[in-house]
């Protein structure tokens, strides 16, 4: 087996992933397993409101009552999963598009009362992920888990990719978003750490959305993951000496 690569696919950018960066992600799966987690927080707000369901989030994570959860089923393990994978295909890679709930992927716990159906991943199934990688199948998986008694959870992606990322053992941790990685005044940071990533949380030039996936990124960072990087999915992210351009963050590492 090759080395694997996890990959988070942002909702942001799902519906604008360009051809040039399904050429990267072929480059990357020359020389490793590729696996897809992907989002979809965008596409399920525009259902619940078309529903007329209210949409609400705490610190980034949706309330998930049973309705909302209904939605987001339909929406992550349906429409959007099942459109990244027609997107794979088109770009020459055959892809398997699975949720957590299939082969128990996403063993899933409740996160807390708060949140209603809202899980936290207790165990991941990686043998289900490697007999995929092992047909040279790319696995693009939707995170919504499911426990012991049948019960489904709505997870968020980030943190779904960095625990598969860790349970799988991948040295690296891919986050694609629509901007080409963490900004300040404008300009790409190309190096992070912990130190300055809080810090710019702290500053409020780090907010919304990139909040959660900063923070996923530093857990992922703190089990066997070796690397994150941020990067654009609008766009190519392998420049011509075949290093990765994004945000990066490497354990270990201090920036600057
Ligand atoms: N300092 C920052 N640098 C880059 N993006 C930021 C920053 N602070 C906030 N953001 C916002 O975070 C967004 C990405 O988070 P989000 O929309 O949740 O992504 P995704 O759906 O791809 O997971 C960007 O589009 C941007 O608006
Ligand atoms: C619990 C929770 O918040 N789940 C997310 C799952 C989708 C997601 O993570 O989408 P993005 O990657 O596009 O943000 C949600 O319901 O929006």
């Amino acid at each position: 087996m090759k080395e694997a690569i996890v990959v988070k696919c942002g909702g942001s950018v799902l519906a604008r992933l360009s051809d040039t960066f399904f050429s990267s992600l072929q480059k990357l799966k020359a020389e490793h397993d590729l696996v897809v987690v992907h989002g979809g927080g965008p596409e399920i707000d525009e259902m619940l409101t078309k529903l007329n369901i209210p949409v609400e989030k705490k610190n980034g994570l949706r309330v998930t009552t049973k309705d909302v959860l209904e939605v987001v089923e339909m929406i992550l393990c349906g429409m959007v999963n099942k459109n990244l994978v027609a997107r794979f295909e088109k770009n020459g890679a055959s892809a398997v598009g699975l949720s957590g709930c299939d082969g128990k992927l996403l063993e899933a716990a409740a996160l807390n009362e708060e949140l209603g159906y809202v899980g936290d991943v207790k165990t991941v199934n990686v043998k289900l992920l490697q007999s995929l990688l092992s047909q040279e199948l790319v696995p693009v998986v939707s995170p919504v888990g499911m426990d012991t008694s049948g019960q489904l959870y709505n997870i968020n992606g980030d943190t779904a990719a960095g625990a598969i990322a860790s349970s799988l053992g991948a040295k690296q941790l891919l986050f694609v978003t629509d901007v080409p990685g963490v900004l300040h005044n404008g300009e790409l940071i190309r190096e992070a750490d912990e130190e300055l990533l809080s810090s710019l949380i702290e500053e409020g030039v780090i907010t919304g959305g990139m909040i959660p996936k900063v923070k996923a990124a530093l857990a992922s960072l703190q089990g066997e993951v070796e690397q994150v990087i941020i990067v654009d999915g609008l766009k190519g992210f392998i420049d011509e000496n075949g290093a990765i351009i994004g945000t990066t963050v490497t354990k270990g590492v201090k920036a600057g």
